[in-house]
């Protein structure tokens, strides 16, 4: 098969390599010519995956239709501010027979647009899908065993993908909820820089378990909210991916998070991070997207305070901790007799 990258970052550079080491014919498009030759002659991505070694077959270039000429398969790994401006791009070369594929974990600001709809509303093409899941990209570029999500109502692109990405390092799961799988990705990094500020302001395991548990619940309800299937977060690009982003240093919104915990500006975390970190612009257009939807969110607003309001992270987990309780309920599941009752057509108490 034939795979085209768009993108020279960490997860384009990661994902392009898992397709060389499937067999595939990759050609990966970046801007900067220097990498290009750096990624095609020394199999390397010294700018995005340093220290890695990409597989010697991988060819990059900076000409979209040298990239794009004869693939049946196009990964997009764009930021998302970047993300519409690539397609349009690379649409003179792209035909409706193609699978294509978003990569990117974010959201367009007008519309509250993701990706995959962007790749739809550029193209009108009909093989479209996105891959989401606990994806860091450098344990990707290790060949560290990953499993990921290929979400699409097209069996085609399911089956193409899982054919193209499928190693013995590497397993791809298929959904039929591209919506939700796609939000899902986007959604945890709002909840990774909380964690990264939560670690760096010291705060302990509990703490964290309790951030993780809150952010699924409370994640799952605005995407169910927005017409996902809540079981796909109980999936590898639901809870999967949360629990590794709010583990990790090697995420990038983690990092910033932990900045900002460390004292940083915003504007200092990002520039020191020198790399995308989607959830900054997500935790904006999320929350408001919940004010105008009347979901409750109040991580994600508590977060948005933090970040764009100037209010000290310390001061915002205890207010979050001393919130109204009797909005804070887990689960109240119906008692045995009355769920009995049901069963037997009987009259509904409880
Ligand atoms: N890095 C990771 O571990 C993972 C990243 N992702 C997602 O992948 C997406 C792509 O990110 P990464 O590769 O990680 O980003 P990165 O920050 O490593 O690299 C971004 C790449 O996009 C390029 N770019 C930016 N603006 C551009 C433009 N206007 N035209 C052409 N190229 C442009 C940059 O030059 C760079 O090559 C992100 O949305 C991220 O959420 C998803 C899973 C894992
Ligand atoms: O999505 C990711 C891992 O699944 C990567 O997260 P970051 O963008 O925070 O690095």
């Amino acid at each position: 098969m034939r795979v085209a990258v768009l993108g020279g970052g960490s997860f384009g550079t990661a994902l392009a390599s898992i397709a060389a080491d499937n067999g595939a014919e990759v050609r990966q498009w970046l801007r900067d010519p220097d990498l290009a030759a750096q990624i095609t002659r020394e199999h390397r991505n010294g700018r995005y995956l340093p220290g890695f070694t990409i597989n010697a077959a991988v060819v990059a270039s900076t000409a979209m239709a040298e990239v794009l000429e004869g693939a049946e398969l196009v990964l997009v790994a764009i930021p998302s501010k970047a993300f519409r401006e690539v397609v349009r791009q690379a649409r003179p070369f792209l035909h409706e027979a193609q699978i294509l594929v978003s990569t990117t974990k974010g959201i367009q600001e007008e519309g509250f647009k993701l990706m995959s709809q962007i790749l739809e509303e550029e193209t009108g093409f009909p093989h479209i899908g996105v891959i989401s899941g606990p994806n860091l990209a450098s344990e990707i570029a290790d060949r560290q065993l990953t499993a990921t999500v290929v979400a699409s109502d097209d069996p085609e692109t399911r089956t193409r993908v899982q054919s193209a990405l499928g190693c013995d390092y590497f397993r791809v799961y298929a959904s039929n909820d591209r919506y939700g799988v796609e939000l899902g990705g986007a959604l945890k990094n709002i909840y990774a820089i909380a964690a990264g500020m939560a670690a760096a302001l010291g705060m302990g395991e509990n703490t964290r378990s309790m951030l993780m548990t809150r952010a699924l619940a409370e994640m799952s309800r605005f995407a169910v909210d927005q017409g996902a299937n809540p079981m796909t977060f109980l999936g590898l690009a639901g809870v999967g991916d949360l629990i590794v982003t709010c583990s990790s240093a090697l995420s990038r919104n983690y990092r910033v998070g932990q900045a900002l915990g460390e004292g940083k500006t915003l504007d200092e975390a990002v520039q020191a991070l020198g790399q995308v970190a989607e959830g900054v612009n997500t935790v904006r257009l999320v929350r408001d997207k919940a004010h105008e939807d009347g979901v409750y969110m109040p991580l994600a607003e508590g977060l948005y305070q933090v970040l764009f309001k100037g209010v000290p992270a310390r001061d915002m987990a205890r207010l979050l901790m001393l919130g109204e309780q009797s909005s804070d309920v887990e689960f109240v599941l119906p008692r045995k007799d009355v769920q009995q009752d049901r069963r037997d057509g009987g009259e509904r108490h409880g």
